[in-house]
Formats: C-alpha cells, sequence, structure tokens
C-alpha cells in the first residue's frame, strides 16, 4: 500500500491551526515546600472519571515548573468573565507576588491557592507525569471541587478572550 510522504509541519503552523481551537482558560497554583506559585493554562483536559482525572500541560521552561513538580499539589482555577486581568496576570513574565495581587485566595485540602470568584476549582494532587517535547503532562487526580454553576464562562479563542453566558446543569 502506498503511503503519501507526510510534509513536516512547522510551528507556527501549529500555532495558527491551534488558534482554531476554543479553550477554557485556567490558573493554575500550587504552594507548598518549593513555594507558592502560579500560572495560566489552557492546555487542561479530563482524562477519566475513575478516579476523577485531569491533565495539564505545563512547559518545563516556565519559571514555576520547579514549585509545581516539587510540591505535587494543584489547584486548577477555571476562570469567568471579567477574569481576563487574572490570565494576563498569570500568562508570563510578571513576578508571582503581582500575579497572586490580582486575585483573592483561600486554601483547601492540598493547600494550593483557591481563587475567590472562579467558575470551578478543582484541588488535585499529581500522580504521575510524562515529558513531550518541550511540555511535562501533570496527570492530576481530582480530591475536591467548588463550582458556582451560575457563572459564566471565559474562553480563548482566535488569539483573544471571548465571554459565554455559563448556566449548566447541576452534578
Ligand atoms: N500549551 C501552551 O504552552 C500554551 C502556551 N501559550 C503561551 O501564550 C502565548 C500567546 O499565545 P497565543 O496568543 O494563543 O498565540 P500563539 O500564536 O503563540 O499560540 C497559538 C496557539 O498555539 C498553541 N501554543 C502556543 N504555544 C504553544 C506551546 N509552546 N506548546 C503547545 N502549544 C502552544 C496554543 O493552543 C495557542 O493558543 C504563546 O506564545 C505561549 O507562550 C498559549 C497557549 C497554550
Ligand atoms: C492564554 C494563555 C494560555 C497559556 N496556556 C499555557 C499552557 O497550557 N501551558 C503552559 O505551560 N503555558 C501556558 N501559557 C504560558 C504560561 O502561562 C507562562 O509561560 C507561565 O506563566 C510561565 O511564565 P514565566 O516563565 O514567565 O513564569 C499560557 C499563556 C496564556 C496567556
Amino acid at each position: 500500500m502506498n503511503v503519501p510522504h507526510s510534509i513536516p509541519v512547522e510551528r507556527q503552523a501549529f500555532r495558527d491551526a491551534m488558534a482554531g481551537l476554543a479553550a477554557a482558560v485556567n490558573v493554575i497554583t500550587t504552594d507548598g515546600p518549593h513555594g507558592r506559585a502560579g500560572f495560566t493554562a489552557t492546555a487542561v483536559c479530563s482524562v477519566t472519571d475513575q478516579p476523577p482525572t485531569l491533565l495539564v500541560c505545563i512547559n518545563r521552561g516556565a519559571s514555576v515548573y520547579e514549585s509545581f513538580t516539587g510540591n505535587g499539589m494543584v489547584c486548577v482555577n477555571t476562570l469567568g468573565n471579567g477574569q481576563q486581568a487574572l490570565s494576563n496576570a498569570f500568562g508570563g513574565k510578571t513576578a508571582q507576588e503581582e500575579r497572586f495581587a490580582t486575585g483573592h485566595w483561600s486554601q483547601g485540602v492540598t493547600g494550593a491557592p483557591i481563587l475567590e470568584g472562579a467558575k470551578l476549582s478543582f484541588d488535585c494532587r499529581i500522580t504521575s507525569s510524562t515529558s513531550v517535547g518541550t511540555h511535562d503532562i501533570l496527570i492530576c487526580e481530582v480530591l475536591d471541587i467548588r463550582q458556582q454553576n451560575e457563572a459564566d464562562v471565559l474562553v480563548y479563542f482566535a488569539r483573544r478572550y471571548h465571554e459565554l453566558a455559563g448556566t449548566q446543569a447541576s452534578v
């Protein structure tokens, strides 16, 4: 059987294509012996509901990388309307103190910062990780969930933020 030659996909072509996927915007936080830290991530996905598990992709070159892998605990805070400033602050190049000053925080079972007013917060333990290219895929077991069913949703699509009305069935 003839297999057509594949043409290598350039990095920019991949990014341009990925800009066509809509994604929820999340501020991922951690705290513990390796310090409090947080970053913005759209590369977050449900893996399985038994046990309830998310994945989070983190660039190994990010300044926050050692804090996350060292602490082994994360909170995935999904943003709602009006929280673009948080996404920008946690999106890189700013000091951690400056990032956390843009929000109000509490702590749950893992000790990772929970964002007051987030649409959803998943308090998680990192159970394993896999390196792929520049990133690590963190496998995160969900230990607790906080949610505001009526809150609106912030979506990142075509390199900018969009707002969606967010009513959903309760779980
Ligand atoms: N998965 C990631 O690491 C992501 C990183 N970013 C960061 O935010 C910056 C701004 O992003 P955009 O305004 O969307 O413009 P962009 O043109 O840099 O990226 C377009 C899309 O490509 C994907 N992407 C970007 N950088 C990536 C990376 N290093 N690894 C895997 N996928 C990646 C994302 O889906 C992103 O929305 C990026 O340059 C990047 O530094 C943004 C989204 C995802
Ligand atoms: C909208 C948006 C989505 C992002 N998604 C991811 C992601 O899924 N994974 C990731 O490693 N970095 C992502 N980033 C980049 C990180 O937030 C950024 O690299 C991180 O804050 C670390 O930056 P620092 O090295 O300056 O601390 C995203 C940035 C933005 C603005």
